[in-house]
């Protein structure tokens, strides 16, 4: 049954990009779909950092009232800026297969941290960024270089760094590569150099569950774009979040990847968690298992397991976790 679809979306260019491929694949489907750009409160304040003017949600919370007055049918995301908990009525429909969920090193100046100038700066806004970077400079002895905040969308952060307010900036290598950006990337980190956020790199399609027909149409349809490789790992990734009470006030990083691979039904999930002190007198924390993983709840209670063992590291390293 082909449906009338409409996708609410934020309107930079990034989030056009990802409701675009959204609308490219339920077109396949045989649908009609069109786009709803709005601004979000996230969009607009840009002078402070996000973890000071209530996080994540400011992101999503116009797409969900375009949702609950009927005006969108779905709302695309990135998965790193979905709060844990959904309001009531909403759910997750289907996770996309995940882009590259790592973070980039962008210089017109060096390749890496090492190459660094003395006094240079690096920009990020981050909090996980932050206290990952931190961990990062001082196994290099380099306590000359300042971290200091950036924020805006993608094109905005790059022409900051363009214009010299920065030596080198951080950002994820998803958002780079789909808006045609990969050749500014001069350095890839691995995860063990520096640990992905839960969810980086993943879409995520928010829906208003009803009990209608149509609604259950929607759901079919979007089950056909979902991975679920991608929304295992991913939903690992978020127990941690969800257990640590993680907002992006919080440091902290979760990653989960099959170690065999390609990714069977029942193959081994690995998923590896840090959590950083703010103030930077602690060191980094970290915490890590794995498991056999069949379907969500699995990776759920893996994430929960690797949530306890990080509070737990916390709690002994001396740290508190309510900010
Ligand atoms: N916090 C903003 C945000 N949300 C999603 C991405 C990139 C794409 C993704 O992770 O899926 C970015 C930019 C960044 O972190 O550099």
């Amino acid at each position: 049954m082909s449906m009338n679809l409409t996708i609410a979306t934020r309107e930079s260019r990034l989030a056009l990009w990802q409701a675009e491929h959204v609308q490219g694949l339920l077109r396949q489907q045989g649908h009609a779909v069109t786009l709803l750009g709005m601004t979000t409160q996230g969009d607009q304040i840009l002078d402070r950092a996000l973890s000071k003017v209530g996080g994540k949600g400011l992101f999503v919370k116009e797409l969900e009232v375009a949702l609950d007055e009927g005006r969108a049918d779905l709302a695309v995301h990135s998965l790193k800026d979905v709060p844990m908990e959904l309001p009531e009525g909403f759910v997750l429909a289907a996770v996309l297969e995940r882009e590259d969920e790592r973070d980039a090193w962008v210089s017109p100046h060096c390749a890496g941290l090492a190459d660094l100038p003395s006094g240079a700066i690096v920009g990020t806004s981050s909090l996980r960024r932050v206290v990952l970077l931190r961990e990062a400079l001082r196994a290099l002895g380099r306590d000359d270089v300042r971290i200091e905040p950036l924020r805006g969308n993608l094109d905005t952060r790059l022409r900051k760094l363009d214009e010299g307010q920065y030596h080198a900036i951080v950002l994820a290598a998803a958002g780079l590569k789909r808006l045609g950006l990969a050749a500014r990337i001069r350095k890839i980190f691995t995860p063990e150099e520096m640990l992905p956020a839960a969810g980086q790199g993943a879409l995520g399609i928010e829906i208003k569950h009803g009990a209608t027909a149509q609604t259950a149409a929607l759901e079919q349809a979007l089950s056909n774009l979902a991975h679920q490789p991608t929304w295992l790992r991913v939903a690992a990734e978020r127990a941690v979040s969800r257990a640590m009470g993680g907002s992006c006030s919080m440091p902290l990083a979760a990653h989960a990847a099959f170690v065999s691979s390609p990714a069977p039904k029942g193959a081994t999930l690995r998923l590896r968690a840090a959590w950083g002190d703010v103030q930077g007198r602690l060191p980094l924390v970290q915490a890590q298992d794995e498991a056999a993983v069949h379907g969500l709840d699995d990776a759920e209670a893996l994430g929960l397991r690797v949530a306890r063992q990080l509070q737990e590291a916390v709690r002994r390293a001396g740290g508190t976790l309510q900010s």
